[in-house]
């Protein structure tokens, strides 16, 4: 069986560094970084992933505000509400949790946030900046994925990656990160040509699909190393109860990769770790500090 990367574990550790840096910009800069975590409406998975980014934040000692709207809410007052954080010099981060309801375009708001308060890296001019090597916010999936990978295989120049999934919040960002670190970068989707065989070509292959156990053992390459995004609910067969499975085939796939990540357990605690080392950085940023 291939080595399971633990994502809890590093997303600990890299907390802990955090919880340090956070104490000394608090004594010695009197800086306390802060996000606001805007939620609108109420899809009970989204309240779960909101309490568990707060009490992130309250371990580390980040400050973070909560503002739960109205799921009736409108485009304007959430845009009105941005610019009121945008302009709280109090406020590092601002993070509109995905996705809002049907009323309120997401691209409009995604791109009202101040990009130096984009902690979740979406804001147009942060994606155009990372396209061109100039790295400003980094989407925190991708980040942790790749912090993930440098940990578990040192230097990643020449090997082939290859993502499944092209969205604007992992795969494409993911696919940049990638390139920037000299891996030969396939980006393959719903209407790639036989998938399997591409996947197969992997030494790094990085499922970010949303759909559960889609990617099987013998898509993958004996050795290759396994980063699963996908994070699905599902019922189990045979206990009947609501479970969490990835975008891989984990039980069949964990005896040819080389190194896989768990769901839970490998990149969910990451997202959340680099939201706030996104925080941290932001903070700095906005305050003058390197
Ligand atoms: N603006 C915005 N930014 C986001 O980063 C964002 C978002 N909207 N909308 C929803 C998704 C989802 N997401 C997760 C983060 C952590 C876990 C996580 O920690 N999962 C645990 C398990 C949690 C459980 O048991 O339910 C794990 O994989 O081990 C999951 C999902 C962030 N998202």
């Amino acid at each position: 069986m291939g080595k399971l990367i633990d994502g809890k574990a590093f997303a600990n550790r890299l907390c802990e560094t955090l919880a340090e840096e956070v104490a000394s910009l608090k004594s010695e800069k009197q800086l306390t970084p802060c996000i606001a975590v805007v939620l609108v409406g109420e899809d009970p998975a989204s309240a779960t992933y909101v309490g568990a980014k707060v009490k992130r934040c309250e371990q580390l000692g980040i400050d973070s505000r909560s503002h739960h709207l109205d799921v009736t809410t409108s485009e304007e007052e959430l845009l009105s509400l941005i610019d009121s954080l945008n302009n709280d010099p109090a406020v590092h981060g601002i993070l509109v949790q995905l996705p809002v309801p049907k009323q309120i375009n997401s691209e409009a708001v995604i791109n009202a946030i101040s990009p130096d308060k984009d902690v979740d890296g979406f804001h147009i001019s942060n994606v155009g900046a990372m396209a061109v090597g100039q790295n400003n916010m980094v989407p925190c999936t991708p980040l942790g994925s790749m912090m993930l990978l440098e940990d578990e295989l040192g230097d990643l120049s020449g090997l082939n990656a290859v993502v499944v999934g092209r969205s604007n919040i992992v795969g494409k960002p993911m696919a940049t990160l990638l390139l920037q670190k000299s891996c030969t970068v396939t980006v393959a989707h719903s209407r790639t040509k036989d998938l399997p065989a591409v996947c197969r070509g992997a030494d790094i292959l990085v499922a970010a699909v949303g759909i559960p156990h889609f990617v099987k053992a013998d898509w993958i390459k004996e050795g290759a190393t396994v980063i699963d995004v996908g994070i699905n609910r599902i019922q189990d067969p045979e206990t009947g109860k609501n479970r969490l499975v990835g975008d891989v085939d984990f039980d069949a796939a964990k005896d040819v990769a080389g190194a896989i990540t768990p769901v839970p357990g490998g990149v969910g605690p990451m997202t959340i770790a680099c939201l706030m080392y996104n925080t941290v950085a932001a903070a700095k940023k906005l305050s003058g500090i390197a």
